[in-house]
């Protein structure tokens, strides 16, 4: 839950979006409010004056009575068809403020240039909560304006009250219960939701995995599907139990604030009942504590309902301005342009890494000089810390000790953008864009992402041409089957995925993260081989290979061995075989499973 003072920042500026995006809206949804706040106290007085002119008037003609009349006409109106036409408005426009709220978390989100947000549980429930409740956030500007309105009309009510007898008044106090339950409620509904967020996304994802053709395959084949399906099953009643208790409590306590109201209104009826026997109150006066007495209580819920959104939108914010603050924290310091050709490489230099919230690092001590213009090989057992070295080397996590140096320059000095915009890569998760073929590989360079003469060239690297020979519209055929397109196999999709990382013809680091293990060894070792005699054509770049063939590396101009996240062997194939270490023992059994 965040501070008030942060919610109102957080409507301030859902308000400034508001209006930028439709003043002529925003005019009408205050405009409206106005008559809105005075329309109950305008029908309790008009109903007074009925009863009491048309007493006074024991069958004549009196002026006075149209008045009356004509004040609870306009007073209705403004009430039924003001309050719908105020609806329609603030629903569109929230419509858009919504619309607007989800592109900047968006826009936030992806442009964190580290992972953190995306790998810790914690993050992504917080994520996850920000884009379910964005639309309470979109509220909150409302949610004040209405909360106002409710309140000077309840305040007016109450005067009227006060004006007959002050101990009415007493109404107000008794107001108070309800409004505490209702923030009560409000307090443990959004704690039941925080506890169980991650809850929710398990539910979500098994359900999705089930749905999904990747992971349905596996799941078919396993028969897993009722296992998953169960402790989706389980896991959503986990949520829908917690959320139920806090509603459950909260009705209870709202039903006791209620009571409270309730049983002061009878006292107020009794009071004002005695007052006209003995000639202190009009049966005018009478009617318009039963008319307000009862419409009090709506106000009340009114304000309520306000304070309940607003609360909830509190706690939203809460998310929200974290989300900020961390995407502005996280945010690249550096500010240096990153060279256009590598002189001397990259050097790490001890440097240490452990995942955020992980007890033991997962990099330690590593020194590595990665010359330009080579291509350096990193082998290692899985979990060994590959992955996690490509990482640090493209900014997506800083090292916790130690430096990486690009030219000698820091890489944290470097603006991150423009270092990224150097770089290229192709991983073992790769992703399937299900698009025309020519924008799936386009993609990985969007200012080429027309360019058929660019995408054709990467295609023909990658060795892809034969795939778009094989489609029925070539570049324009539409991949993939959730657009009734064309689908391929698992491997052609890598093939394309690796054209796509080939799209930036000069990149100073050109990552391979085992891009090609859905690819047959001996296809992998000709695209190795077409990288290697690429690299050592272009003296400005490094080309870094991780692979867990190690035939496939043979002919790198580095080899590194990763074991528990430290270099254990370094040097060119046959330095490493001379040595006769891990490496030479790996190398030999896979050479003799080959034979
Ligand atoms: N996002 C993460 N958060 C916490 N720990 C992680 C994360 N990613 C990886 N790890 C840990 O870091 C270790 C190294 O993982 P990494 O992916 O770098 O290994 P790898 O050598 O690339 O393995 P593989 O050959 O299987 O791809 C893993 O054992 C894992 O425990």
């Amino acid at each position: 839950m965040s501070s008030p003072s942060s919610t109102l920042r957080t409507a301030r500026h859902m308000f400034g979006i508001a209006w930028h995006s439709d003043r002529a809206s925003v005019v009408v949804i205050a405009a409206l409010a106005v008559p809105q706040a005075v329309a109950i106290a305008a029908t309790g007085l008009s109903q007074r004056w009925i009863v009491d002119k048309a007493h006074a008037a024991d069958g004549r003609f009196v002026p006075g009575l149209v008045i009356a009349v004509a004040l609870g006409v306009i007073a209705h109106t403004a009430l039924a068809a003001g309050g719908r036409t105020r609806d329609n408005y603030q629903f569109d426009v929230t419509d858009r403020i919504d619309l607007s709220v989800n592109r900047e978390i968006l826009a936030a989100a992806s442009t964190i240039p580290t992972l953190g947000h995306l790998e810790r549980a914690a993050y992504l429930d917080r994520l996850a909560l920000l884009r379910r409740h964005t639309r309470s956030l979109a509220g909150s500007c409302w949610a004040l304006g209405d909360t106002v309105t409710a309140v000077i009309s309840g305040s007016l009510s109450l005067w009227l009250l006060v004006g007959i007898n002050p101990l009415l008044g007493i109404l107000a106090v008794l107001a108070l219960p309800p409004l505490w339950a209702a923030n009560r409620a409000q307090r443990r509904l959004a704690e039941a939701r925080t506890a169980t967020a991650e809850d929710q996304r398990l539910e979500e994802q098994l359900h999705r995995m089930c749905i999904e053709p990747d992971s349905g395959k596996e799941i078919y084949v396993s028969g897993a599907g009722p296992t998953l399906d169960h402790m989706a099953d389980t896991a959503r009643l986990r949520v829908v139990t917690a959320v139920l208790r806090a509603r459950v409590g909260a009705i209870g306590w709202q039903l006791l604030g209620w009571l409270c109201y309730a049983a002061g209104y009878t006292g107020g009826l009794i009071l004002t009942a005695r007052m006209v026997a003995r000639g202190e109150a009009s049966l005018g006066e009478l009617m318009l504590v039963i008319t307000l007495g009862s419409r009090l209580r709506s106000q009340v819920h009114l304000t309520v309902d306000g304070i309940s959104r607003i609360a909830d939108a509190g706690h939203v914010t809460g998310h929200y301005l974290w989300l900020r603050e961390y995407a502005q924290a996280e945010r690249s310091v550096g500010t240096l342009e990153a060279p256009v050709a590598l002189e001397h490489g990259i050097e790490l230099r001890d440097v240490e890494f452990t995942y955020p919230g992980a007890a033991e690092p997962v990099l330690d001590g590593v020194d590595l000089t990665l010359r330009a213009g080579t291509t350096v090989a990193l082998v290692g057992a899985n979990g060994a810390g590959k992955t996690t070295l490509v990482k640090l080397l493209g900014g997506m996590h800083a090292p916790t000790a130690g430096t990486i140096t690009v030219d000698s320059i820091p890489l944290r000095e470097l603006d991150i953008d423009a270092w990224r915009q150097q770089l290229s890569g192709a991983f073992q998760d790769f992703v399937k864009f299900q698009l025309p073929l020519r924008h799936t590989v386009g993609i990985g360079l969007l200012s080429s992402l027309d360019d058929e003469a660019a995408v054709t060239r990467a295609l023909t690297e990658a060795g892809a041409m034969p795939i778009v020979e094989g489609l029925p519209d070539g570049l324009d055929t539409q991949l993939g089957l959730l657009y009734q397109g064309h689908e391929i196999s698992h491997g052609q999709w890598q093939r394309l995925a690796l054209a796509r990382a080939l799209m930036r013809r000069h990149p100073l680091l050109l990552v391979l993260d085992e891009p090609t293990a859905a690819l047959d060894p001996i296809a992998e070792h000709e695209l190795y081989e077409v990288f290697i005699r690429q690299a050592r054509r272009e003296r400005g770049r490094i080309t870094l290979l991780v692979s867990h063939r190690f035939s496939t590396v043979r002919n790198a101009d580095l080899i590194i061995v990763l074991d528990g996240g430290r270099v254990t062997e370094q040097g060119t194939h046959e330095e490493l075989m001379a040595a006769q270490g891990r490496y030479a023992a790996l190398y030999a059994t896979q050479a003799v499973a080959y034979q």
